[in-house]
This record gives structure tokens, sequence and C-alpha cells, in this order.
């Protein structure tokens, strides 16, 4: 698939190509402006592509749509429910809107803001809610639907730890019978949720498999972060200095040498994490230029 975008000099989707079991959690990750969202666009048939053909479960997006949209569901990244609506209020419309009966889609909007534990809150004006709790409303919308293929286009950007965590486990009930897309900067987030991860850059489709699969892309299975740019070099026997967030080092190496670069380290004073090999090692390994691209 490729998206060009109408006076725009570069393909925002450059022949992406792929094909995925749609079960449990689909992670896109990729830095600002990869193409992320324009595929998940695509995908939920909400933007025609420039040319290349999709299909979801057996049916093709382009010339399908109608029976797609039945089927999905989307949280587009600026989504906020409607202020002046209560959240029971908020599912209820969206299931009459989605074509269910009233009595059906009363029943089941009650039923989602109970598994969610709403309790008061069910009853209260949107816009009196927390930021967490404005996207927990969003969740429970899509949660209370029938789609069997939810895409959240940064559900968690702007909350807190918490939130986060509370919103991580809404998504555990989510993908217990659905297909979900989700896209994150927070490497964290994608480490936790993820069955498969897809990495973006400049519109390519750069990496894509399991975190084991991934991991395997790496000759080493250790990181040091250096959390200051050191004055004198650190000579490496063995592994690659990659950047990292803000510009910093980040030796990716075996354990042993993991080990002892830590000890020179200590001795010199300059501070520094070691860890095994994650998800963040394995962005800046394939993105030269350092950064996740987090907000
Ligand atoms: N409506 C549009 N018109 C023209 N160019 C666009 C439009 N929407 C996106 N783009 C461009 O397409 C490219 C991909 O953007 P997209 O929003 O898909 O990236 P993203 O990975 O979701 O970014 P972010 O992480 O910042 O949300 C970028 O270069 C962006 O500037």
């Amino acid at each position: 698939m490729t998206k060009i975008y109408a006076g725009s000099p570069v393909p925002a989707l450059n022949s992406v190509s792929f094909t995925l079991p749609a079960r449990g959690v689909f992670v896109l990750i990729g830095r600002n402006g990869s193409g992320k969202t324009t595929l998940v666009r695509i995908l939920a048939t909400n933007l025609e592509a420039t040319s290349g053909t999709a299909t979801l479960n057996g049916i093709d997006v382009m010339s399908e749509p109608d029976q797609i949209r039945e089927r999905i569901a989307i949280v587009p990244q600026e989504a906020r429910p409607v202020p002046w609506m209560t959240p029971l209020q908020s599912v209820l419309s969206y299931l009459l809107w989605r074509g269910l009966g009233y009595g059906e889609a009363k029943q089941k909007a009650g039923e989602v803001l109970e598994k969610l534990k709403f309790g008061r809150k069910a009853r209260v004006l949107n816009r009196t809610l927390s930021g967490g709790m404005k996207r927990k409303v969003l969740m429970a919308m899509i949660l209370a639907t029938e789609a069997d293929v939810i895409f959240l286009d940064e559900p968690t950007t702007g909350l807190d730890p918490l939130a986060r965590r509370e919103f991580w486990e809404v998504l555990q009930e989510v993908r217990k019978d659905r297909f979900v897309v989700l896209t994150t900067h927070y490497m964290e987030e994608a480490e936790q949720l993820a069955d498969t991860i897809g990495v973006l850059e400049e519109g390519k489709l750069i990496a894509l498999g399991t975190l084991d699969e991934l991991r395997k892309r790496l000759r080493y299975n250790y990181s040091v972060k250096l959390l200051s740019i050191p004055e004198a070099p650190v000579i490496l026997t063995e592994g690659e200095m990659v950047k990292g967030n803000h510009d910093l080092p980040v030796i990716l190496t075996t354990e042993g040498e993991a080990f002892r670069i830590a000890q020179e380290l200590s001795r010199e004073g300059i501070k520094f994490t070691i860890n095994p090999v994650g998800l963040e090692d394995i962005f800046f390994y394939l993105h030269p230029g350092g950064d996740t691209g987090g907000r």
C-alpha cells in the first residue's frame, strides 16, 4: 500500500506490505510522521490509499468499506467524548448510531460501564471527568460494540503512569476476543501489550514480528545507557554504540562486556543504566538518528 498526500513530495506510506493473524494486539511504533496514523486511517476506511489493497478478515477495505465499518471501531488520536453528555449517554448514543435497538443498546451500555467500574461516574457530565476517565469513556464505547477489529491511535498519550496502567487493564479485556491495532510512542507500552510489533520509518515498514523476533535482529543482548556524555571515549572490545534519547550513547553488547563497561563507568563516576535489550534499544538500533519520537 502506498499513500501520497496531495501536494506532498514524499509518500506518507511507501509500498507497505504485510500479513498478520487478526488476533491479539498489533502495535505500530515509529517516530513522528513515520506514517502510523495514515496506515490506521486507511485500514479503518477513513482515508483512501493512493495505490494498493488491504483486507481485514477477508473483507476488502477499499471495495467493501460498509462491510468493514460494521466490523471495526476506531478511537482517533485526538478523540474526546462529547463534553455535555454523560458516559452512559455516550455509550448509548454510539450503540444507537451503530444500528442497535434502544433496549439492547441500553442493556449493553449499562453492562460495559459496570464492567469498567464507572460507578456513579457513569452519570456525570464527561467534561467534569479527568483525562484518563475521558479515555475510558471512549474505551467503553468501543468495548460495548460487536466490532471485532479495534483501532486505537495513541490512546495513552498524556496519561499519567497510573491512568496508563488502568488503560492497559481495560485493553486486556478488549483483546480477549478482538483484534486490536494500536499506535504508541511508549516503548514500555508496546512491550507490555503487543503480540506483534510493526516499526514504521519514513513510510516504510522496517521491522515486523514479536518482541523476541525483533530482539533476534540484534547481535547483542545487553544494553548500557549512559546518562551523560563521558569526557573520554568508551572503548568497546565487543558491541556497538548507537544514539539514544537526547543523543546520549547507548551501548549494545554482550552481558560480560556490559558489566565490564559498567565497572569502568562507575570508577569514572559516570551514571548509566544496564539492562537486557528491550524494545527501546531495538528502536535505537533501527533508527541511527536516536530518539523514540515520544512527546
Ligand atoms: N492531511 C495531510 N496532508 C498532507 N500530509 C499529511 C497529512 N497527514 C499526514 N501527512 C504527512 O504524512 C506523513 C505521515 O504522517 P502520520 O500522521 O501518518 O505519521 P505518524 O507516524 O502517525 O506521526 P505522529 O507520531 O506524529 O502521530 C507525515 O510526513 C505528515 O506530515
